[in-house]
């Protein structure tokens, strides 16, 4: 009778067990949708999205890192990021690498260094900087990359004396290899890849100039038909980030090509976008460019040490990289688009319209549809805001 009587509950308790295992499920299930096939616009949360999954890649022992730069000696430092010191080594084969070590007290590093190892372990073009692979002692963790012996793209563009080892042949063929390691991240790999840091130092150059994007720590899996990430939590460098990036946190491959286009102004003029100066207005390099374009006389853009430039391909370098930077996402051109503009001599190019962020010197600018203030500071740091705080 006990039994007769009993045997509903039990039965009606297996169902609730059923019941909640089929929710806490189908909940685990749809958050990685969220990641892989994701909604056209997603609101991300302030941790980046990190993939569960193995990582092909080889592991270095300290010991061999050690060795190969000198014990991380003063003289083998090539450079400082926010992720760290950069060292270049030679193994015991002779092969030169750089090394990344992620500074100690980087909260931030831990988790780019392992979104930069999953991310770039997964990726190769010609174009983009490849990783070699990574060491993990205690708390010590480092990138090791194949070592680019004429380092980065600002220690040449921005620099008076080395400035003229890039002619103008060489920097439209940086240009178009950027444009190609771009649209490789944003169509043609296997992941569809947002950047968020493109900028002239992460242009790192071969022994033949050729250009390799690098630097993945703060890029972005889209999956499925996503366009576009709302974050509250903007990482990036003042310059060259899109004024709906900065100032709303919604970056997208526009934003990219934002970026991209101030690399291209930069690379065409020899000037730095931030901290830009002249004395007749208070004008960055965007605008700048855009004032140069209007009264006509964009060719004046041009760096004053090129000699001898072909003026139909420098005019069209300053039209796609006007067109890159315009204000509106929607309005940018694509990165097959641009490429397209590059390649063809007569293709007729639509007319830039004014750009984002174009005011440099006022060291505030205000955006009319949000109610933000962007205040510049005088570094060129990479930044974080945190918006909504
Ligand atoms: N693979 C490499 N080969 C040669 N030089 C490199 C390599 N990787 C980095 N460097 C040098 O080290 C410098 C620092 O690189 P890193 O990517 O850490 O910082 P960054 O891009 O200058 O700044 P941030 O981390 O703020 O974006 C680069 O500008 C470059 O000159």
């Amino acid at each position: 009778m006990a039994l007769l009587i009993s045997m509903p509950v039990v039965l009606g308790f297996l169902l609730l067990v059923l019941v909640g295992a089929y929710i806490i499920r189908k909940r685990t299930s749809s958050s990685h949708i969220n990641q892989a096939d994701a909604i056209n616009t997603t609101n991300e949360d302030e941790d980046p999205i990190l993939l569960d999954e193995d990582v092909d890649l080889p592991s270095f022992g300290l010991e061999i890192i050690a060795n190969a730069t000198d014990n991380f000696s003063s003289t083998n430092k090539i450079g400082e990021g926010g992720f760290g010191t950069v060292y270049k080594g030679v193994l015991t084969t002779g092969q030169e690498i750089a090394v990344k070590r992620l500074s100690k007290d980087s909260g931030q590093g831990l988790t780019e260094f392992k979104n930069e190892v999953i991310l770039i372990s997964k990726l190769q073009h010609r174009n983009l900087v490849r990783l070699l692979g990574c060491c993990i002692h205690r708390e010590d963790r480092m990138l090791i990359y194949e070592y680019m012996p004429n380092r980065s793209l600002d220690l040449y563009i921005f620099n008076q004396t080395r400035s003229t080892a890039v002619d103008w042949q060489k920097r439209f063929d940086i240009i178009v290899g950027i444009a190609r390691g771009l649209l490789y991240l944003h169509r043609d790999s296997r992941l569809r890849i947002i950047h968020r840091d493109l900028k002239a130092s992460n242009i790192l150059l071969d022994s033949e100039m050729n250009p390799k994007i690098s630097d993945f720590g703060l890029a972005r899996i889209f999956g499925g038909d996503q366009t576009q990430v709302n974050t509250k939590r903007v990482v990036g460098t003042y310059g060259y980030m899109s004024p709906e990036y900065a100032i709303d946190g919604h970056f997208s491959m526009k934003s990219d090509v934002f970026s991209f286009g101030v690399v291209v102004l930069e690379i065409v003029s020899g000037m730095k976008n931030r901290g830009f100066d002249h004395p007749d207005h208070d004008l960055n390099l965007l605008g700048h460019a855009w004032k140069l374009w209007n009264e006509g006389r964009p060719m004046e853009l041009a760096d004053a040490l090129l000699e001898n430039v072909p003026a139909s391909e420098v005019l069209r370098c300053i039209q796609v990289g006007l067109l890159c930077v315009q204000k509106r996402p929607e309005e940018r051109p694509l990165m097959s688009s641009v490429l397209y503009m590059l390649d063809s001599d007569n293709a007729s190019l639509p007319q830039p319209k004014q750009p984002g962020f174009y005011v440099e010197r006022v060291h505030k600018e205000t955006d009319s549809s949000s109610s933000l203030n962007i205040s510049y500071t005088s570094t060129d740091l990479t930044v974080t805001t945190l918006h909504g705080r």
